[in-house]
């Protein structure tokens, strides 16, 4: 089972550039989560700061007790194989076949027999959809296909939290789209915590539980996806829809209250969230979410609220 991350305080700089400051938040155990926001506001530096690779100068993140921003090396050394990552590119070795690449991890820090390593790489290829691949070169397949071996790999050491960078970038809205439920049949099989960053709306609105955005070195909202997909603030509800009109690629002296006035107030449809592949078992991280929310509910924007009770009102089940 996936394990909670609480953020807390969390603050980073580059010499003077401030990148975000005072960042808190829990990604709950085995939830699917999303962090949205412009480029250039951080993400990719929040996901480092997660694993212990960069260090805010204020702030904790814990992760099973162990605090990834002040903790010893060898404490946050040992933590950071409780993370699976999956990179942009999938970052393979050009020169190794899916097999190899797959099994590199377990190569290097396992004392597991080619025996265990084959059924391992094996089920993990089967799992992100690669079955009989194993022989082809990283160059010889497709840009989707890369990305779910990389994601193969990052499951091989059976992590409880998996990190991905955009996981969409490069593919088509139809490699985006299966690229997604296989991220969600990964979580409903394995129930690992996922933090997802990204920019593409059609991911954040049908694949997460959770959904979090950072904007103007703050994150402006993280909680239930329905609190972020009902939200007025402007920088959200402009980047939600795309918009040229709001507070986002502005000079910063704008006033959000002058942009709010002229930018008036557009509803975005939320879809339904995916679920599991057929075969596959219910999400438990999807149970616990909804336990979690509808406890919460009295402390949400009516809002979100609304957008809750109209689609959550059973527990998520496969058959419903
Ligand atoms: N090691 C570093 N040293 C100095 N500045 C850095 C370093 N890493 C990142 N930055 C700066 O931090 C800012 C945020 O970068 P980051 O890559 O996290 O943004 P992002 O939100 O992931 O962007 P994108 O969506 O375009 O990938 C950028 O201005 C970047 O130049």
């Amino acid at each position: 089972m996936g394990i909670d991350i609480h953020v807390a305080g969390l603050t980073k700089s580059f010499g003077p550039q401030v990148i975000w400051q005072d960042v808190s938040l829990t990604l709950p155990a085995g939830e699917i989560s999303v962090m949205l926001g412009p480029s250039g506001t951080g993400k990719t530096v929040f996901l480092k700061s997660l694993l212990g690779l960069i260090k805010p100068e204020q702030g904790r993140v814990l992760v099973e007790g162990t605090d990834m921003v002040a903790g010893s090396d060898r404490k946050v050394f040992r933590a950071r194989r409780k993370f699976g990552l999956m990179f942009q590119d999938g970052a393979l070795f050009g020169s190794m076949n899916l097999f190899d690449n797959i099994a590199f991890p377990l190569r290097q820090h396992t004392r597991a027999t080619e025996a265990e390593i084959r059924r391992k790489v094996l089920e993990r290829m089967a799992m992100v959809g690669l079955d009989g691949e194993e022989r082809k070169l990283p160059g010889q397949i497709s840009g989707g296909m890369r990305k779910r071996a990389g994601l193969a790999r990052a499951l091989v050491l059976d992590p409880q939290i998996i990190l991905c960078d955009e996981p969409d970038s490069g593919l088509d809205p139809v490699r985006t789209a299966l690229l997604s439920q296989v991220l969600l049949d990964v979580n409903a099989v394995t129930d690992c915590t996922m933090l997802i960053v990204t920019h593409n709306i059609e991911i954040a609105a049908t694949l997460p539980d959770n959904i979090g955005m950072l904007y103007r070195r703050d994150l402006v909202a993280f909680g239930p996806r329905e609190l972020l997909l009902t939200s007025d603030q402007p920088a959200v509800a402009q980047f939600l829809h795309g918009s040229t009109i709001g507070p986002i690629g502005m000079a910063e002296e704008k006033d959000d209250a002058e942009l709010a006035r002229n930018q008036g107030t557009r509803t975005f449809d939320i879809p339904d969230q995916l679920r599991p592949s057929p075969g596959l078992p219910d999400r438990q991280g999807a149970r616990r979410h909804h336990a979690r929310v509808m406890a919460e509910l009295d402390r949400l924007p009516a809002s979100a609220r609304n957008a809750i009770t109209a689609k959550l009102t059973d527990p998520p089940s496969q058959t419903s």
